[in-house]
């Protein structure tokens, strides 16, 4: 049992501190190895994903990653831009499938933005295609147009194979939960979702126990505000499903809930919370680790096939929520506000509890 640990900037290595206190209860038989990534990478080693880093990457069974980035990221050259780590790790070792599940914990119900008969037994999950789409397409770049003006361009491309394969992967988590696909696209504007929503259709007649649907994002967006309940699988590309799962956070009521697995061809994945650094909050210990400790949740279940452990982790969040521990970000009148490494130990010490 082989573990990278890529912490990251910003509160990405205090969240992954507390999950690792996790893994060494449940797990103490893992080997653990720590590796800079993003404005770490850079610090340590002048590239956002530095060799030795992807170099672990590789031997490992599994990847627990924070998070990358830093304020003023959307102004930095894409070769230095911690984020630009991220998306190579995710290229090199082709983790192509993001599940990004939105669960709705009873305790949390009124800190959600919907009302609570809207949210109340929520259980969706977003499975954002991630080797593709614009975020990979080439041409990309600046150029200078005929009247001078600098042009900033990319390029939406999805093969037919790039397509069957997060098509599989999504009927396949579908036959392990309600049995319903909801496919996003754009299809009525754009040739790259024309070929998505055909590929998808065609892929779906292999399993005819499952029930397919098509909705443009726009539609998508409001449905998921609107009766977001309907919802099993949500099947998408790499930039609507970047979109469409920090909005299905506010659903659950933080972003600093909302864990998520990277798979690829094997049982190799790489594990991650759905949220990003948090410049304003980094340092401060106030930062919501339970999505980094459910992303370990993650990891033992899909790498590790620890579906028992898993369980034991999943149920000690939902115990310490029962308790009334919240982080700011989940915080309600007549609960109890505690910090970073506070909730950390508070999951540790329900775990111990349930032993
Ligand atoms: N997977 C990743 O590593 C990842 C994901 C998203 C964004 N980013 C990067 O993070 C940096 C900041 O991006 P952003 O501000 O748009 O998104 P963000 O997710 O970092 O933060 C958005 C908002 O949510 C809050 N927040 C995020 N995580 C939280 C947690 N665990 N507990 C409590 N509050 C939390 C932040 O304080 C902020 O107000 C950028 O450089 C961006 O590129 C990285
Ligand atoms: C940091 C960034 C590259 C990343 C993405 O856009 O994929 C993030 O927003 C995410 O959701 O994991
Ligand atoms: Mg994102």
């Amino acid at each position: 049992m082989k573990i990278a640990i890529m912490a990251g900037d910003g509160i990405g290595p205090e969240v992954v501190g507390q999950a690792l206190k996790v893994l060494r209860l449940v797990a103490p038989q893992a080997e653990t190895e720590e590796a800079p990534v993003g404005q770490a990478g850079i610090d340590a080693r002048g590239k956002p994903l530095p060799d030795e880093t992807l170099a672990l990457a590789r031997r490992v069974d599994a990847i627990l990653f924070g998070s990358v980035g830093v304020a003023d990221e959307a102004s930095i050259p894409r070769e230095r831009r911690p984020g630009t780590g991220l998306l190579q790790l995710r290229e090199a070792l082709t983790l192509y499938a993001n599940f990004r599940p939105a669960f709705m914990f009873p305790e949390l119900i009124g800190a959600s933005t919907l009302k609570p008969e809207v949210v109340d037994g929520l259980d969706l999950v977003i499975l954002r295609e991630l080797n593709g789409d614009v975020y990979f397409g080439k041409p990309r770049g600046f150029e200078t147009n005929e009247k001078g003006e600098r042009v900033g361009f990319n390029t939406m491309r999805y093969s037919e194979s790039e397509v069957e394969r997060i098509a599989h992967a999504a009927f396949r988590a579908a036959r392990k939960r309600r049995r319903k696909v909801c496919s996003v696209d754009k299809a009525n504007v754009l040739e790259t979702m024309q070929l998505w929503r055909e590929v998808m259709t065609r892929v779906g007649r292999e399993y005819p126990d499952v029930e397919l649907s098509h909705l443009f994002i726009d539609a998508a967006s409001m449905s998921l505000m609107r009766n977001p309940k309907q919802f099993d699988v949500i099947v998408t590309g790499n930039m609507f499903g970047d979109i469409l799962s920090d909005a299905a956070a506010m659903l659950t009521g933080s972003i600093g809930m909302l864990p998520s697995a990277s798979l690829g061809v094997d049982r190799k994945g790489l594990y991650e919370p759905v949220h990003g650094s948090a410049p304003d909050i980094a340092g401060q210990d106030v930062a919501n680790p339970l999505a980094a400790i459910l992303s370990l949740a993650m990891m033992l279940r899909e790498s590790f096939e620890l579906e028992d452990k898993a369980r034991q982790v999943e149920n000690a969040v939902r115990t310490v929520l029962a308790q009334g521990y919240r982080t700011g970000d989940i915080y309600q009148p007549g609960t109890r506000r505690v910090g970073t490494t506070e909730m950390g130990d508070a999951v540790v010490q329900a775990l111990r509890a349930a032993a």
